[in-house]
C-alpha cells in the first residue's frame, strides 16, 4: 500500500460525508476504543455509538456533552494545589482522551500554559522517569537505532506532519536531561495543536536517546533512558542520519522542529538536514524571531528604530547565537552594512565578549566583535560591555539565573531613557533577573520581557504587564504555515517574516505591549502562518497548489479553516 492508501491512523480513519461533515471510521471495536486517546470519548459516546461499537454497559449511564465534561475536569484540576500534580493530571488526561485534553486546555490557555509548557515542563523533564505512564511518541535510542525503520513502522499514526525531536543535550536552561527531554517534545506539540492548529494525530514527539553525560542519571536505578555516555562525532551523526532517513521514508510530508540541542550540535544538525527534510531549530530560529519581534515592538514604543539601538546578547548557545543573527538581519533590513552592524550587536559567552582574537568554537566566529572596537573599554565582562558599547538593549540567553545585577541594569538605563531588558532564559529559576527588580532599579523606565511567564509588576502606583518573549509565539505558526504550504524547505526568509508578522500583530492589537497576551497565542499564530506561507511562495519552496492563487484575506480564511478544533466527531461504521 502507498502512504496515501493508509488510513489516517492504525485505529481509525477520518472521512467526509455528503453533507460536508467529518466523521470517524473506527478500525477497532468495544473496550479497546476506550484505550486509544485519539478515539476515546469516555462518557461522551452517544447511546447509538455505544450500541454500534460494542460499548453498551461499559460506561456510566449518563451521556455527557463536551462542555459538561470540561467543566467537571476543570473542577478537579482547580482543586490540585501543586504545579507538578496539575501537570501529571493534564498529561494523564491527554493519555486518556486527546479531545477532552485540548478542549480543557484551549478554554484555559493562560492558566494552563505554564503547566503543560514552560516553566513546569522543566520539572516534568527532570522527573520524567517517575511520571512516565503511556507510550506517547517515538524513542530512537542507541538500542534500537539499527532498527529505526521498524520502530517508525510501529507508530500507529500514518500521516504525521510535524515532529518535535530533541537529543536532550540542552533542555531549556537546565542542560543535559537524557531521556527526560521527551517531555519537552510532548509539551511543544501540545502548543502545536492548541495554538498552531495541527491535529494531534498529525504530531509526533521524538526523543533521540544517544546517552547522557550525567553520571547521576546513569547511576539511578529508576532512570528510563540508555545508560551510557553520549554519542559524539561520527557516531552521533550516523545515528542522526539513520533517524532522518527512516523518518523521511515513513513520513515524507513531515516537518521536523529540532529542539534543545546543545550549541555545536544545534548548528551541525540544522545545517546537515535542513535541505534534506524541511526543518528548523526552535532555539536558534524560533527564539531569534520572537526576540526580534519584541525588540522591534520596544523600538516602536520608544519611538525609535532598531538601528538606534545597541544590543548586548548575554549567552552564546543556540538561543543567543540565533537572537544575535535575527537582530543583525533586522538591522540589515534597515539598511545597515556589516561594519555598522558590528558596532550595534555584541555577544558574550561565559568567558566574556566574543572578540575576533579569541579561540572559540567555529559557530561563534560569526558573532565575534573586531577587537579594535573595544578600545578604551574597561574590559570585556558584561558590565564593561554595557558601559563601553553604550548598550540600550540587554538580552539574557545565558541560562544563568540572576546574572543581570543591579549595576548592570542601571548601566543600561544610563545609556537610554527606556532600556530594553529581556531576561529570557527558562525555566523561571534560570531567569537572568526578576522583572520587579528590573523595574525597581530603573524606576519603571525599562521595557521588560521574559522567556518564562511572570505576573504583572506594580511599581510607583503603576502596573506593568510582563510580555512573554517565548518562541511559543513563533514555532506553532511557523510550523503550521510550513505544513499548509507543503514546503520543500524552511527558509531563513520564512523565519524572519514570522518575526515581522508577530511584531505587526502586536502593533495592531496591543500598541503598548512588546508581546500579545498568551490568551491570543492562536490568533497570533494564524497571523504568523499567513506570513510564512506568503514567504514560502516568494522563496519558491511551497508545493501546495491551493495557496498560490489566494488573496491575503482568502489565505487567512484558509488557515483558519484548517485550524484543528477539539470536538468529538461522530463515529460511523462503513
Ligand atoms: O521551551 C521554552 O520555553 C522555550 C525554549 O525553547 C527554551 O527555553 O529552550
Ligand atoms: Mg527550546
Amino acid at each position: 500500500m502507498s502512504a496515501r492508501d493508509l488510513p489516517l491512523t492504525d485505529h481509525y480513519d477520518v472521512k467526509r460525508g455528503e453533507d460536508g461533515h467529518r466523521y470517524l471510521v473506527p478500525l477497532i471495536r468495544g473496550f479497546n476504543l476506550t484505550r486509544i486517546p485519539l478515539l476515546n470519548k469516555g462518557t461522551a459516546f452517544t447511546a447509538e455509538e455505544r450500541d454500534l461499537l460494542g460499548l453498551d454497559g461499559l460506561l456510566a449511564p449518563q451521556v455527557d456533552s463536551l462542555e459538561v465534561l470540561v467543566e467537571r475536569l476543570y473542577a478537579e484540576y482547580a482543586a490540585l494545589d501543586d504545579p507538578m500534580r496539575k501537570h501529571t493530571f493534564l498529561r494523564n488526561l491527554q493519555d486518556r482522551t486527546e479531545v477532552q485534553f485540548y478542549a480543557l486546555l484551549s478554554r484555559h490557555v493562560e492558566e494552563m500554559l505554564p503547566i503543560v509548557y514552560t516553566p513546569t515542563v522543566g520539572e516534568a523533564v527532570k522527573r520524567f522517569s517517575q511520571i512516565y505512564r503511556y507510550p506517547r511518541g517515538l524513542t530512537i535510542s542507541t538500542q534500537n537505532v539499527a532498527r529505526a525503520r521498524r520502530a517508525l513502522a510501529n507508530v500507529p499514526l500514518n500521516d504525521v506532519r510535524i515532529i518535535v525531536a530533541t537529543d536532550s543535550s540542552a533542555i531549556l536552561g537546565i542542560g543535559d536531561q537524557g531521556f527526560g527531554g521527551m517531555a519537552i517534545s510532548i509539551g511543544k506539540l501540545s502548543l502545536y495543536t492548541v495554538a498552531g492548529g495541527v491535529g494531534p494525530d498529525k504530531t509526533l514527539p521524538v526523543e533521540l536517546d544517544v546517552g547522557t553525560t550525567r553520571q547521576d542519571l546513569r547511576d539511578d536505578p529508576h532512570y528510563l533512558g540508555v545508560k551510557h555516555d553520549r554519542l559524539t562525532g561520527e557516531a552521533y551523526l550516523q545515528f542522526m542520519d539513520t533517524f532522518v532517513e527512516a523518518t523521511l521514508q515513513r513520513y515524507p510530508k513531515a516537518i521536523i522542529q529540532w529542539e534543545d540541542f546543545a550549541k555545536d550540535a544545534a548548528f551541525d544538525v540544522l545545517r546537515r538536514y535542513r535541505r534534506v527534510v524541511p526543518s528548523f531549530n526552535d532555539d536558534i530560529q524560533g527564539t531569534g524571531a520572537v526576540v526580534l519581534a519584541g525588540v522591534l515592538n520596544g523600538c516602536r514604543v520608544k519611538g525609535e528604530r532598531l538601528s538606534d539601538q545597541v544590543v548586548v546578547v548575554h549567552g552564546a548557545g543556540a538561543g543567543g547565537a540565533g537572537v544575535a543573527a535575527a537582530i543583525r538581519e533586522g538591522l540589515r533590513r534597515e539598511g545597515l552594512d556589516d561594519e555598522a552592524i558590528a558596532r550595534r550587536v555584541f555577544v558574550l559567552d561565559s568567558r566574556g565578549l566574543l572578540t575576533d582574537d579569541r579561540d572559540m568554537e567555529p559557530y561563534k566566529r560569526d558573532l565575534a566583535t573586531p577587537k579594535g572596537l573595544t578600545d578604551g573599554w574597561a574590559g570585556t565582562d558584561l558590565l564593561s560591555v554595557i558601559q563601553g558599547a553604550r548598550a540600550t538593549v540587554l538580552l539574557g540567553l545565558s541560562g544563568q539565573g540572576g546574572i543581570f545585577s543591579e549595576d548592570m541594569v542601571r548601566a543600561a538605563a544610563a545609556n537610554t531613557e527606556r532600556p530594553m531588558v529581556f531576561p529570557l532564559s527558562n525555566p523561571t529559576a534560570n531567569t537572568e533577573a526578576l522583572p520587579e527588580d528590573v523595574l525597581r532599579w530603573t524606576d519603571g523606565r525599562a521595557l521588560v520581557a521574559t522567556g518564562s511567564p511572570f505576573p504583572p509588576v506594580t511599581h510607583g502606583g503603576q502596573t506593568y504587564e510582563i510580555g512573554q518573549g517565548n518562541n511559543a509565539f513563533i514555532f506553532p505558526g511557523l510550523g503550521f504555515g510550513a505544513i499548509l504550504a507543503r514546503v520543500r524547505e524552511v527558509t531563513d526568509g520564512m523565519v524572519t517574516e514570522a518575526a515581522y508578522a508577530l511584531a505587526a500583530y502586536t502593533e495592531e492589537h496591543h500598541p503598548q505591549r512588546l508581546y500579545p497576551p498568551v490568551t491570543e497565542l492562536s490568533r497570533a499564530s494564524v497571523a504568523v502562518a499567513v506570513a510564512v506561507i506568503r514567504q514560502a511562495l516568494a522563496d519558491g519552496v511551497a508545493t501546495e497548489f491551493e495557496v498560490r492563487r489566494l488573496s491575503d484575506d482568502e489565505l487567512r480564511a484558509f488557515v483558519e479553516r484548517k485550524f484543528w478544533q477539539p470536538k468529538h466527531l461522530p463515529f460511523r461504521l462503513e
